[in-house]
C-alpha cells in the first residue's frame, strides 16, 4: 500500500498555499493531465484493446480532469494552483494565522446579500470557502461554487432538509449578483480527517479510528436511507467536529451528480477513493462503501490501498489490482477487503452490513447505537445473518512485538474471544497471499481463457518440478509441524482466561431471554473451549487417545475376523493388519492432538491443511519404514492395476513407492480432508458415515495418479476418520439450552 500524495491531493491545501505577489503567478497553471497528453492518448489505445471498460474510466477521468481542473492528487501540482482571481480582489489571507491563499473576496465583504465575509477558510475543487456571519450573526461556511458546472437544483432541498450529527447541515443554496451560486452550511471549526491524517503519517489509534468511522458510518448510512450517495466521500470531506464526526460536500455533489445525469460525463470525487464501476457510470451507494474501505485504511495505516504516479495508474490498480492488507488485523482486515471487491455485488450491501464486524451497530434511523465492542461477544445473530467477523484482540503483553494495524488492545478477560488469536506469522503471510491470490483469481472471472491457460500452465510447472518440490516440500513439513505445534502449545498456556472469567462475562452480558440459535450456541461454546486450562486440555487429549488406541485394536480385530476368515494366519497375513492399525492410531493421535489445539476457534482452513499436509508427510515417512521393518510387499501386484511402466521412476522404484512417494500421499490425503472436522467437538454428529466415506474416497482418487497398496490405504483413511469421530469428545447440539440471556 501507498501513501498518497497528500500535499497534492487537495488544490490549495492550507499549508501549501502561497500568496501570489505577480500577476501570472496567479493564472491557473496547466495541470500535468493536460502536460501528458501526448503521453496519454497512446496509453488510451493501448488500454481500449486491452480492456475497453478501463479505457472508458480513464477516459472518463480525463474528461472529468480537464472540465474540473486540479482537484485530484495525480492532477494537481504542488502548490502551484491558484484560482482564477476575481476582477476586483486579489486579497492575502484574511486570518492572521491561516496560511497564505488567494480568495477572491476579502474579509467584510459581502458577495452574497444578508452574509459578511470573516475570513477564508480553505480552497477546493468547486470552489472557495469562507466563514461568514449572517446579519443575525450567525456562523456559517459559505461556499462559491467556482466553476461553470451547470449545477442542478431540482432536488436540492431534499439535501438541505437532511438532519442527523454526523452531517454538516446545509443551510441553503443561493446565487449571487452574478448568479454565481453559494452553498451557505454549517461551519466546522474542527479539522478534516486529511489534516489530522497528515498530522498522523501512520495512521490513527484503533479506538480512535472506530471513533470516527462510527461517525462516518452514521452519516452515510443516513444519507443512503434518505436516498442520497454521496459520491465524494474522502477524508478531506469528513470533519472532526469537537469529537463529532461530521460528513461535508454531499449535497454538492448531489447537485453535481443531478446534472451529471443530464449527459455529462465528469467524474467527481478524488481518484483514490473511487470505485471502479464510476468508470461505466454506475453510482450506486456500493460506490460510497468502496470509499469508506479506502478510507478505513487510509486511517488504520495512514495509506491508501491504491496510489499511483498518475491518475492512470490509480484507476487502473482500482480495476485491476488486489491491496495489500496484510499489515491490517482482523476484523478491519476483512472489512477492508470486503468493501474494495471489485464486482459491487461482492460489497456489504448496506453501510450496517459493513460495519457490524467492526462491532458498530447503527439503529434504523442511521444513528450508532453501539460501538467499539466493549466485550467479545459478537452482535446478536439473527438466524438469516452471516456471523460476525470477531475482532481481534490481543493482551498486551511486555515484551511482547506490537500487533498488526487496527488490532485491539483490551483487557485480558476478552483474549479468548479472537477467532485468529495467536495465529503464527508464516501461516499468516500465507493466508494473507493466498487469499490475496484467491481474489485476484476471482476478478478472472470474465477471462475464463485465461484462467484455463494460467491452470495449464500451473499444472505443468508442477508435474515437471515435482522431482524436487516434494522431497522439498516435506522438508520444510518437517521443519515446521513440530516448530507450529510447539508455539501453539506456549501459545495456549500463556493466553488463557480462566473459565471463571469467560462464565462470568456471559453472565455480565445477560438481559433477556430469547432462542437460542445453533450460531450462537457455537460461539458461546467455542468461547467455552478457549477458555479451558492447558492441564483440562491435557487430560481431555490422554483420554482420547488412550480411547483411540483402544478402538483402533477393536476395529482391527473386526476387520480381521472378516479379512482371514478364508486364510491362513501367519506372519505375513497379519502384518498389512498390523500396519494399518499402526498408521490409523499413529495417525488417529497426531490428529487428536492437533484437534485438541484447534479447538479453541473456528480456524483458518487453509493454515490447518498446510499444516496437516507436513503431518501427513511424516506419517507417509513412517508407513514407508514400517512396511519395510514389516517386509511388507508394496510394489508390482500390491499396486494392483495400476500400470507400472506409467509410474514416474523418480517417485517409484521397481514398481513400488519410494519414500517420497509415500510420504507425498500421506501429505495429498492429510491436506485434501478437513481432519479437524471430525474432532471438533461442535461438530454437528458424534460420527457421520459420510465424513469416513469422503476419507475414502479421497484416498481412493489419491491413489490413481500416487498409487499405494490398496485396499490398505483405503483403510487406514477410513478407520482414521471413524476412530477420530468415536474418541474426540461431543457436545450434542440438540442438548443446547431453548433461551439464552444475553445483550
Ligand atoms: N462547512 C465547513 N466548515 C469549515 N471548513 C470547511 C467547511 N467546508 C469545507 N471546509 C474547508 O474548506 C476547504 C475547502 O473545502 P472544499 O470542500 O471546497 O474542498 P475539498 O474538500 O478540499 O475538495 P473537493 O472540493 O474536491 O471535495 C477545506 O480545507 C475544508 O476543510
Amino acid at each position: 500500500m501507498n501513501k498518497p500524495p497528500h500535499d497534492r491531493t487537495v488544490a490549495m491545501s492550507r499549508s501549501d498555499a502561497q500568496p501570489a505577489d505577480n500577476p501570472q503567478d496567479s493564472a491557473p497553471q496547466t495541470p500535468p493531465a493536460a502536460a501528458s497528453k501526448d503521453r496519454e492518448p497512446n496509453n488510451h489505445a493501448q488500454l481500449k484493446r486491452d480492456n475497453p471498460v478501463m479505457a472508458a474510466l480513464a477516459g472518463t477521468l480525463d474528461k472529468g480532469r480537464r472540465l474540473l481542473g486540479p482537484r485530484s492528487a495525480a492532477d494537481t501540482p504542488t502548490s502551484d494552483h491558484v484560482p482564477t482571481p476575481h476582477p476586483d480582489a486579489s486579497h492575502e489571507p484574511l486570518s492572521a494565522n491561516a496560511p497564505k491563499m488567494h480568495f477572491t473576496y476579502a474579509s467584510g465583504s459581502s458577495p452574497l446579500a444578508r452574509y459578511t465575509i470573516r475570513r477564508g477558510v480553505g480552497i477546493g475543487g468547486f470552489g472557495e470557502v469562507y466563514f461568514a456571519v449572517s446579519e443575525a450573526g450567525k456562523e456559517v461556511a459559505l461556499k462559491r461554487v467556482q466553476r461553470n458546472l451547470d449545477v442542478e437544483l431540482r432536488g436540492v432541498s431534499h439535501c438541505l432538509n437532511l438532519k442527523h450529527p454526523n452531517l454538516v447541515s446545509l443551510f441553503d443554496v443561493c446565487r449571487d449578483d452574478e448568479d454565481q451560486a453559494w452553498v451557505v452550511m454549517e461551519y466546522i471549526a474542527g479539522p478534516n480527517l486529511r489534516e489530522v491524517l497528515d498530522r498522523s503519517p501512520g495512521g490513527l489509534p484503533t479506538d480512535e479510528v472506530l471513533r470516527c468511522f462510527a461517525g462516518l458510518a452514521a452519516g452515510v448510512a443516513h444519507l443512503h436511507d434518505s436516498g442520497v450517495v454521496h459520491r465524494d466521500l474522502k477524508p478531506g470531506n469528513i470533519f472532526d467536529d469537537a469529537g463529532s464526526i461530521k460528513i461535508g460536500d454531499y449535497g454538492l455533489s448531489k447537485f453535481i451528480s443531478c446534472s451529471r445525469r443530464g449527459g455529462h460525463t465528469e467524474s467527481i470525487g478524488t481518484f483514490h477513493y473511487m470505485a471502479p464501476e464510476i468508470g461505466r457510470g454506475e453510482y450506486g451507494r456500493e460506490i460510497d462503501i468502496y470509499a469508506m474501505g479506502v478510507i478505513l485504511c487510509e486511517l488504520l495505516t495512514g495509506r491508501v490501498p491504491f496510489d499511483g504516479e498518475s491518475s492512470h495508474e490509480i484507476v487502473m490498480k482500482h480495476l485491476t489490482a488486489l491491496p495489500d492488507l496484510s499489515d491490517i488485523a482482523a476484523p478491519f482486515r476483512d472489512v477492508i477487503a470486503r468493501s474494495l471487491e471489485k464486482d459491487p455485488q461482492r460489497r456489504p450491501q448496506s453501510v450496517a452490513e459493513m460495519v457490524r464486524p467492526l462491532g458498530i451497530q447503527l439503529d434504523s434511523y442511521g444513528f450508532v447505537a453501539r460501538s467499539v465492542p466493549a466485550t467479545p461477544v459478537p452482535p446478536p445473530v439473527s438466524p438469516a445473518d452471516e456471523p460476525p467477523i470477531k475482532a481481534k484482540i490481543v493482551r498486551p503483553t511486555a515484551g511482547q512485538p506490537s500487533p498488526p494495524v487496527g488490532t485491539m488492545i483490551d483487557s485480558p478477560r476478552v483474549a479468548h474471544a479472537s477467532p485468529d488469536r495467536g495465529e503464527e506469522p508464516l501461516a499468516r503471510a500465507l493466508r494473507g497471499s493466498l487469499t490475496d491470490l484467491a481474489r485476484w483469481w476471482k476478478s478472472l472471472e470474465s477471462y475464463p481463457g485465461t484462467r484455463l491457460a494460467l491452470m495449464i500452465m500451473a499444472i505443468a510447472l508442477v508435474m515437471i518440478n515435482t522431482g524436487w518440490l516434494l522431497p522439498l516440500l516435506s522438508l520444510v513439513a518437517i521443519v515446521y509441524v513440530p516448530y507450529y505445534i510447539v508455539r501453539q502449545m506456549v501459545l495456549g498456556i500463556r493466553r488463557q482466561p480462566s473459565y471463571a472469567e469467560a462464565h462470568q462475562m456471559s453472565v455480565a452480558r445477560a438481559r433477556t431471554p430469547r432462542p437460542v440459535t445453533l450460531k450462537e450456541w457455537r460461539v458461546a461454546k467455542r468461547n467455552e473451549l478457549g477458555a479451558k486450562r492447558s492441564l483440562t486440555r491435557m487430560t481431555e487429549l490422554s483420554g482420547a487417545w488412550t480411547t483411540a488406541g483402544f478402538t483402533t485394536v477393536v476395529l482391527t480385530l473386526i476387520a480381521g475376523l472378516i479379512g482371514l476368515r478364508d486364510t491362513d494366519i501367519t506372519a505375513l497375513t497379519i502384518a498389512p493388519y498390523a500396519l494399518t492399525a499402526a498408521t490409523v492410531a499413529t495417525a488417529a493421535m497426531v490428529l487428536l492432538g492437533m484437534g485438541k489445539l484447534w479447538e479453541r476457534d473456528e480456524g483458518e482452513p487453509l493454515a490447518r491443511r498446510l499444516v496437516l499436509s507436513g503431518v501427513g508427510a511424516i506419517i507417509g515417512a513412517f508407513v514407508y519404514a514400517a512396511s519395510h521393518y514389516l517386509l511388507l510387499p508394496t510394489g508390482g501386484e500390491a499396486l494392483g492395476s495400476h500400470a507400472l511402466e506409467h509410474l514416474p521412476q523418480n517417485l517409484y522404484h521397481d514398481g513400488a513407492p519410494r519414500l517420497v512417494a509415500m510420504m507425498a500421499h500421506f501429505a495429498l490425503l492429510m491436506g485434501a480432508v478437513g481432519w479437524w472436522k471430525n474432532t471438533d467437538p461442535l461438530r454437528t454428529r458424534r460420527v457421520s458415515l459420510w465424513a469416513v466415506a469422503v476419507a475414502v474416497v479421497v484416498e481412493w482418487g489419491i491413489s490413481q495418479f500416487l498409487p499405494i497398496p490398496q485396499p490398505w490405504g483405503m483403510l487406514m483413511a477410513g478407520g482414521t476418520a471413524l476412530v477420530l469421530q468415536m474418541t474426540a469428545p461431543w457436545e450434542n447440539p440438540r442438548q443446547r439450552p431453548k433461551t439464552i440471556v444475553n445483550a
